[in-house]
């Protein structure tokens, strides 16, 4: 069988965490009786997406992540143009996607699940002229990771720091969503859009989504004093929040959102800014990924 040549693309900035090593790692763990592996390291914000894009016209067959979410989808958008073939080495610090889909987060078990080449067709989604992998969405998260990225506060401390303190002021905004045809008008701490179902850490926002269900999963977090903050927290890592009445959960294929003003928005982490009115739509079965054998 002929072998499949594959680029990796590193990010050298995800999860803070040091990749000089990784290139000799994956050359001593790729099969290569398989694989003709190349390398490129991202330089700056949508580097990763011009590399993936321009690998498009060369003769790669695999692109992989290495990096986080952000990483994923700059990769994952050209790859679905192209209709080649998404692996993910999961370095961010959320890694929302890769843990969904159960991809070890120890690189030489994700590489060794690359060698595998067990290749799953999953659901992506769009966000006005955006594609996105994981979660998309606004409100209160979008807000702090807007202000964040300006901040020169850096690490999970300093977040936690600001957003407990946003919080005491930030006002929830109301929002009109309608999803496949059906009108809710609610007020809300954060609307989530998810394909699947974390954030990243194994914070489960939609314990039961799913990534080949054709659904995208509405999850509408109630307005709720800080006082139950640890409460949220506590269902979202006990994957229980559709238990509860903190969080509304609506799925659909079809959704609109509209809100009273122009705002920060998410999508898969990165913060961005738009409009008023955001269509967002899932596309079945539309990216080629690398995952675990069983899933
Ligand atoms: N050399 C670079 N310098 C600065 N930013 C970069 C560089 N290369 C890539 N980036 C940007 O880094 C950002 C963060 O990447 P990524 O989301 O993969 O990591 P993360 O935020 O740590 O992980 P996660 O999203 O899983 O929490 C992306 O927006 C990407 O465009």
């Amino acid at each position: 069988m002929a072998k499949s040549n594959i680029l990796f693309i590193i990010n050298p900035i995800s999860g803070g965490k040091d990749k000089l090593k990784i290139p000799a790692l994956i050359d001593a763990n790729l099969d290569r009786s398989k694989f003709n592996p190349n390398y490129s390291v991202t330089e700056y914000v949508g580097h990763a997406a011009e590399i993936a894009e321009e690998a498009a016209n060369k003769n790669f067959d695999i692109i992989v992540a290495v990096g986080g979410d952000g990483t994923i989808n700059e990769i994952g958008s050209k790859v679905i143009l192209q209709n080649k073939v998404l692996g993910i080495i999961p370095f961010g610090s959320g890694n929302g996607l890769a843990r969904f889909l159960k991809i070890p987060m120890s690189p030489v078990k994700a590489i060794k699940v690359i060698n595998e080449l067990n290749i799953k067709q999953i659901d992506t989604a769009t966000f006005n002229d955006k594609v996105y992998f994981n979660m998309a969405g606004m409100g209160f998260d979008a807000h702090i990771s807007s202000i964040f990225a300006g901040h020169k506060t850096r690490g999970l401390s300093g977040y936690v720091k600001l957003g407990l303190q946003e919080m005491l002021s930030y006002k929830p905004a109301t929002y009109t969503i309608t999803v496949d045809g059906k009108v809710f008008t609610r007020t809300a701490f954060v609307v989530s859009i998810a394909n699947s179902s974390q954030y990243g850490n194994n914070a489960h926002i939609s314990p039961l989504a799913s990534v080949s269900d054709g659904l995208l999963d509405v999850c509408v977090v109630r307005n709720f004093p800080l006082y139950k903050l640890p409460l949220l927290a506590y269902h979202m890592m006990t994957a229980n929040t559709h238990r509860t009445d903190m969080v509304e959960i609506i799925q659909g294929k079809q959704i609109h959102i509209s809100r009273p003003k122009e705002d920060a928005i998410h999508i898969d982490g990165e913060p961005f800014f738009m409009g008023k009115d955001i269509d967002i739509s899932v596309k079945p079965l539309s990216l080629n990924i690398i995952v675990p054998a069983g899933i």
